[in-house]
């Protein structure tokens, strides 16, 4: 006898095979629907949840505020007052930062009176445990090369907005089945609009070194219908305009004015690229062409996570390089200019972002 049923709103599926506007499909995983969405570099809410009990369990602070530190600007942690920390290699699910200049490590503690948490070492998997730590605020910092021209080395860019180059291709940290514990998802889809995102093993292990690798196995050849994979492009879309809010970056210039900082601090878009190459001039060029002040390969990802579950965020980039935009040069970017750059910057960085966490007001 066959066996039936409705899966959703003009879904059925009769004997394991899916019908959808008209197509059938095959799936190995019957209940295709609930199944869990790959592994995330972002978490899974329970995971998420474990690790915050665990850090709870382990460290007094209970952070409103969280603050990533970008390469060469982890010297941030040493103004946090009675810091608890904890190294990454001990907490589930973290990858080891090993990338010099990223400690690798949660310093929990109090700065201008607030309770925060630094992230010394980019991963992704934390912004959601912040989240559920209670943390509305996130200032996301990152080394980065200049593009627009009339940027210096030393500049600190306030991030108006970011272009997330790899979003493009289909890499964007959201995707997968839609956690509503987590942010926003937008019910109803007709079965018109359905979109089925076909997901192959696409985030294998965000490596050590904090750069996103995509595996780019040989995924185009002839499905069989075995091996069809269909997972449902749960609608979440979370708006992305004024996600750097004029409210932050107008506070960012306030105190950058305040402290006499008014001429390096400027304000651009920030772009992201995977990386772990720097960008070829032709890359760079294009960039710029498209609306970047600066680029990097990192932050955009954090942001999009941290938007998706209700987080405010300021973003500000140290520009630790001219990005090389000629191709006759034979200048060429390297990380230990990155690391020393921010080493100069540390201090007014620190002042910096000490004094907008000073007269940041949470919701
Ligand atoms: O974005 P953060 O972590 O500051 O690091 C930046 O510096 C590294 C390159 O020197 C890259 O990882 C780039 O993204
Ligand atoms: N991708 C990229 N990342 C950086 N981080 C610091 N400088 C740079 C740069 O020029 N390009």
């Amino acid at each position: 006898m066959s066996t039936k049923s409705v899966i959703m709103n003009g879904e059925t599926k009769v004997d394991g095979v899916v019908h959808i506007n008209g197509m059938k499909r095959k799936i190995q995983d019957t209940n295709y629907h609930e199944s869990p969405a790959p592994k995330r570099q972002c978490g899974q809410y329970e995971e998420v949840q474990n690790i915050k009990n665990l850090l709870f369990k382990r460290v007094k602070c209970r952070p409103t505020i969280g603050i990533v530190c970008g390469s060469g600007i982890g010297g941030l942690a040493d103004v946090v007052e009675d810091a608890e920390v904890i190294k990454y290699g001990e907490i589930p699910g973290f990858a080891v930062s090993t990338v010099p200049g990223h400690k690798g490590q949660l310093v929990f503690g109090t700065l201008q009176g607030k309770s925060v948490v630094l992230m010394q070492g980019r991963i992704a998997l934390p912004i959601r445990v912040m989240h559920v730590m209670g943390v509305k605020m996130l200032i996301l910092t990152n080394a980065a090369g200049g593009l627009n021209e009339s940027f210096n080395v030393g500049d600190i860019m306030v991030i108006k907005d970011h272009i997330n180059m790899p979003g493009f291709a289909g890499m964007n940290p959201l995707v997968g089945t839609n956690d509503d514990r987590f942010g926003p998802r937008f019910p109803a889809m007709s079965n018109d609009n359905l979109y089925f995102y076909r997901f192959g093993p696409r985030f294998p292990a965000m490596s050590n070194d904090n750069l996103y690798f995509y595996r780019f196995g040989p995924r185009f050849p002839a499905m069989s219908n075995d091996n069809l994979y269909f997972y449902r492009f749960g609608p979440r879309f979370p708006a992305m305009s004024n996600a750097y809010s004029l409210k932050h970056r107008k506070l960012a210039h306030k105190v950058a004015r305040e402290l006499g900082f008014h001429d390096f601090v400027r304000e651009g878009v920030y772009n992201m690229l995977c990386g772990p190459n720097f960008e070829s001039v032709a890359e760079c060029r294009y960039i710029r062409m498209i609306g970047a002040d600066a680029t990097g390969m990192s932050t955009a990802h954090e942001a999009l996570v941290a938007r998706h579950c209700g987080m405010e965020i300021l973003g500000m980039s140290l520009i630790t390089n001219k990005c090389v935009l000629d191709f006759d040069s034979d200048q060429m970017a390297n990380h230990e200019e990155v690391l020393e750059t921010g080493a100069k910057r540390s201090k007014d960085f620190q002042k910096l972002v000490s004094k907008i966490v000073e007269e940041l007001e949470l919701q």
